[in-house]
């Protein structure tokens, strides 16, 4: 945690926008064209971006046979799906059934927040220990290697009692002219749920598990959306906007703009991913490698930034609801094949990553260690 940060470059005086901790702040409007790179954000060397980064090859799974009921592109598009999994643990998606004119307003609207003045972003500040809300940088949370970006995260849940959880974040958090925005988001969140429903069919298909056991165990998820904003930055050898990590969560539907950015790391490389505005990257997270018995991959990827352009990503995280225990189904698990993880709930390794620990690339294997310390504990007091 950081106990004192030296000064930054401050916010411009602005007689409507007071802050109250000039000094803390990661004004993306002057830090963007900043060469000083405060010391916070440069990254160590085994850990900078390398320049010429090699293009990934990345052949797209389609989804449109599979989502008009076609049984035999079913059963191709999860053997390319499971054959990917195994191997790193992610592969893009086209023909996904999603209006590409909502994901266009998605990040329209990504531009409208953003945009916005420092202190109208912090009305919906992000407190520590949180996992919602805005965020600029991690300046109070980390004390180095701070990511180049800024962040707005909220909740969504399939659950029919919360149908316009989000719409309703954005009203009471922003105010009443931010209604539109909770609209999009609202639709966008409900249409990632579908999707990721569809892609839990496909998982299961591949695992030999049956087509309904993760599509049912997800059904009611509480998942989490976030919108990343890579503001330019005038040493981008230096720095990273979002560092080398695995996703915590279970299954990552993400979609980034025309600008490029995000990088995967296979074969003991980090490979870049080219935009591509008709297609979803789709990653396995930590939770599902869990629900997998280790059987697929909990992809490792960062996000980089570059001098000329903001970047924007939609990353829509699965989570399951909370009390769903995490556990793999009973033929995956044989003498051949032990368990790897101990059983567990979302919130709390929600927790850990929000109060012990910050994600990485190791997050499963230390949540596992901390888990099974506990009941160690536990047993002998
Ligand atoms: C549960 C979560 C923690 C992070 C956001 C997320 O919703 C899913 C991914 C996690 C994260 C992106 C992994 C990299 C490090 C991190 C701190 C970040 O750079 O944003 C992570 C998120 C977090 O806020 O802890
Ligand atoms: O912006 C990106 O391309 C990746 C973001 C990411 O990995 C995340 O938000 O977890
Ligand atoms: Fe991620």
């Amino acid at each position: 945690m950081i106990t004192k940060i030296p000064p930054m470059p401050q916010a411009p005086k602005n007689d409507a926008c007071k802050s109250e901790h000039k000094s803390l702040v990661f004004d993306a409007s002057v830090l963007r064209h900043e060469s000083d790179i405060p010391t916070q954000f440069i990254w160590p060397d085994h850990e900078k971006p390398l320049a010429n980064t090699r293009a990934l090859d990345v052949p797209l799974v389609d989804l449109g046979g599979f989502l008009s009921g076609d049984p035999l592109a079913a059963a191709e598009a999860s053997r390319f799906v499971g054959e990917a999994c195994e191997k790193h643990g992610f592969f893009l998606v086209v023909n996904h059934g999603v209006d590409s004119g909502l994901v266009s307003d998605a990040h329209r609207f990504m531009d409208l927040f953003f945009e916005l003045p420092l202190c109208e972003k912090q009305k919906a500040q992000r407190k520590v220990g949180e996992h919602c809300g805005y965020a600029s940088s991690f300046t109070g949370r980390f004390s180095s290697k701070l990511p180049w970006k800024e962040t707005l995260s909220f909740r969504y849940s399939a659950e029919e009692s919360s149908c316009n959880i989000v719409d309703e974040y954005f009203r009471n958090t922003m105010g009443e002219g931010f209604s539109p925005l909770g609209t999009v988001y609202q639709d966008y969140c409900n249409a990632m749920s579908t999707l990721s429903l569809g892609i839990m069919e496909l998982l299961g298909m591949s695992l030999g598990v049956g087509r309904a056991h993760y599509k049912e165990f997800f059904e009611e998820n509480n998942s989490i959306m976030r919108l990343n904003y890579y503001p330019p930055c005038q040493k981008p050898d230096l720095t990273l906007g979002t560092g080398p990590h695995c996703d915590p969560t279970s299954l990552t539907i993400l979609h980034q703009d025309t600008v490029g950015g995000l990088e995967v790391f296979v074969d003991n490389e980090w490979r870049s991913i080219s935009p591509n505005l008709n297609a979803f990257v789709v990653n396995i997270g930590d939770t599902f490698m869990a629900l997998s018995n280790g059987r697929y991959k909990s992809c490792l990827h960062r996000a980089v930034v570059n001098n000329k352009t903001p970047r924007k990503s939609l990353a829509f995280f699965l989570c399951p609801k909370k009390d769903k225990v995490v556990s793999p189904p009973s033929e995956l698990v044989d003498t051949g094949n032990p368990r790897i993880y101990p059983d567990f709930t979302w919130p709390t390794l929600l927790e850990f990553t929000q109060k012990h620990y910050r994600a990485d690339m190791n997050t499963l294997q230390a949540f596992s260690n901390w888990l099974l310390q506990q009941k160690t504990s536990e047993v002998v007091s």
